[in-house]
């Protein structure tokens, strides 16, 4: 099975929450490893360009502005399919139909308040990590 590299974001209601520990652990208790991670604030105009794939979709305007709320945590996750295996831990996008012990299950709020966001797929993850973190944040 390959090793692969996978963008995560806790998202602004899990930050306000202080849920970051409690999220990470379950990552690392999954067999991910936390290979880079960063707090920030994004601008709306950032918020925006990251979630340019859904600028048509009715809840662009309310998901750009969550994700502009308040801090974030960025984070590269690795490890054996680590793409499938976050979407796994993560659970369905609305909490509403998240299995039990996934982290939306346990702790999001909502489908837009949904605590954390992962990459989809193998080229997915390559831009979205780019567009956080540089070569030199990257540890081998
Ligand atoms: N119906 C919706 N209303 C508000 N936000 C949504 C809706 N559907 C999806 N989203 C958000 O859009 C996000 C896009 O990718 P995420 O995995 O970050 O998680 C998704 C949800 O938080």
């Amino acid at each position: 099975m390959a090793i692969e590299r996978t963008l995560s974001i806790i998202k602004p209601d899990a930050t306000r929450r202080n849920l970051t520990g409690k999220i990470n652990a379950k990552f690392e208790d999954a067999g991910l490893r936390i290979v880079a991670q960063k707090r920030i604030h994004l601008s709306p105009a950032q918020a925006g360009k990251f979630y340019e794939v859904h600028k048509d979709r009715p809840f662009y305007g309310e998901l750009v502005e969550f994700m502009a709320s308040e801090p974030v945590v960025v984070q590269v996750l690795e490890g054996e399919n680590a793409i499938a295996k976050n979407r796994e831990v993560m659970g369905a996008t609305n909490p509403a139909n998240a299995d039990a012990g996934t982290i939306r299950k346990e702790f999001a709020l909502s489908v837009g308040e949904n605590s954390v966001h992962g990459s989809d797929a193998p080229e997915t993850a390559k831009e979205e990590i780019a567009f956080f973190f540089s070569g030199l944040e990257l540890v081998g």
